[in-house]
């Protein structure tokens, strides 16, 4: 798929395309503003509330994403991830509901506006890069730009610029057959970018690449999502991507939203047995300070920088339940990190038992999970309630910048 999204043209009133029957639909130029000037809206960014069927399928959901903040959107196989992103695209329409970015309307189906897709100012990376072959990378850059009526020059000079800002300023005059799936990702995020679009939707935008590739790339992102202003959905399968990039997290099954809200919350305290299998890992978060998270607690974790930090920004510690050894005492003389916590859950785990920890922090540190054998919780005869410390090596913490969700 191209990153901006040219999908049919409906102005010729063809209506909808997705078999429903709704008729006298005006698909209005964008902006679509309500007549009479517009209202004034107290929101900005994306605001969308749809209700969708296709065959047995009803996808219903409400969110907002203000500019600047990434939407994390999980969820199980057929879920409606994708179906979400049709409908934000304007490729699928709806049949109740409105779409909204800032003030201009995309899409309400009261007032039967439905804006076509390629007047939506959607910007999309998918899987692949899809990059024009025929044309160097500089020039799949330029294209979106002249598209919107932009000279050859001013639109090369900043297809250079865009280039630069995803760090492959270097690789403008190769061919899309010359780069590895991690450049070819780079580039095709600066053509999505270069577009200028109101809304930046990423779809499983590292999923294609190698594990060598992707936590490059996940920090390229880090880095240029957190540079600009506009909106933007993320539909990921991986909980890390949620974890760096997004600021909040929507976990989508069965159509119906499960859980919603900032990306530490879902994450960290998860309400639903779903969140919590695709949650799967442990996650503190605090402010940078070299190879330390400080947590708002003053508790300091120790880990590896995965990619590099700035002191005082907002990262996270990550780390998966099997790297935890419990104590009933603090572990002494180990460079490890040990955290004291009170047990509030214990289940069945494949081989373990999952222990659930609580600590006395109220927000950012306040659920661990613990992976053990059951000869273990035997052997230190746990039992819920009791304090314990949930200690874990600091070569095991991964280390990210993170949004500040
Ligand atoms: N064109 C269609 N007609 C009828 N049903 C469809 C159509 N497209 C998708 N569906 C159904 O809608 C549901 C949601 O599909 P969707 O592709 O949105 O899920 P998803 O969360 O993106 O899944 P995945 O993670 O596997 O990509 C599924 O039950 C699917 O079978």
């Amino acid at each position: 798929m191209p990153d901006r999204i040219d999908g049919p043209d409906r102005t010729d009133g063809s209506g909808p395309t997705d078999g429903s029957e709704l008729a006298g639909y005006a698909t209005v130029p964008y902006p679509a503003n309500p007549p009479g000037g517009g209202e004034a809206r107290e929101e900005s960014g994306l605001v969308a509330e749809v209700r969708l069927r296709r065959g047995d399928f009803t996808l219903e959901l409400a969110c907002r994403v203000p500019p600047g903040e990434v939407l994390a959107v999980l969820g199980p196989n057929g879920a409606g991830k994708s179906t979400l992103l049709t409908a934000l695209t304007g490729s699928v329409r709806p049949e109740h509901g409105g779409i909204r970015l800032a003030d201009h309307t995309w899409l309400d189906t009261r007032r039967r506006i439905d804006v076509p897709t390629h007047r939506r100012g959607v910007g999309l990376l998918a899987q692949r890069a899809m990059l024009f072959p025929h044309l160097t990378a500089l020039d799949n850059v330029a294209f979106g730009i002249r598209a919107s009526g932009v000279r050859r020059k001013p639109a090369r000079r900043a297809a250079l610029e865009w280039l630069r800002r995803t760090e492959t300023g270097d690789l403008g005059d190769r061919e899309p057959s010359e780069l590895s799936g991690g450049q070819a990702q780079r580039v095709a995020l600066a053509r999505a970018l270069a577009a200028e679009p109101e809304l930046l939707l990423l779809d499983e935008p590292l999923s294609a690449l190698d594990v060598a590739a992707a936590p490059a790339m996940r920090g390229l992102l880090h880095r240029v999502l957190g540079q600009q202003r506009r909106p933007c959905v993320l539909v990921t399968h991986d909980v890390l991507d949620a974890v760096v990039l997004a600021d909040r997290v929507l976990v989508l099954d069965r159509g119906a939203v499960v859980e919603q809200g900032s990306t530490h919350r879902v994450l960290s305290r998860p309400r639903t047995a779903f969140t919590a299998r695709i949650a799967g890992l442990n996650l503190i978060t605090g402010t940078a300070t070299g190879e330390t998270v400080r947590t708002p607690r003053g508790r300091a974790l120790h880990g590896s920088v995965v990619e590099p930090t700035t002191p005082g920004e907002p990262a996270a510690a990550v780390f998966p339940p099997t790297a935890v050894a419990v104590h009933p005492h603090a572990p002494e003389g180990s460079p490890r990190n040990a955290i004291p916590v009170r047990v509030v859950g214990m289940e069945p785990r494949g081989d373990a038992i999952r222990l659930r920890g609580e600590t006395d922090s109220p927000d950012s540190e306040a659920a661990l999970a613990a992976d053990i054998t059951p000869a273990a919780v035997a052997e230190l005869g746990l039992r819920i309630g009791d304090e314990v410390f949930f200690a874990v090596k600091a070569t095991e913490v991964a280390i990210h910048p993170v949004s500040g969700g």
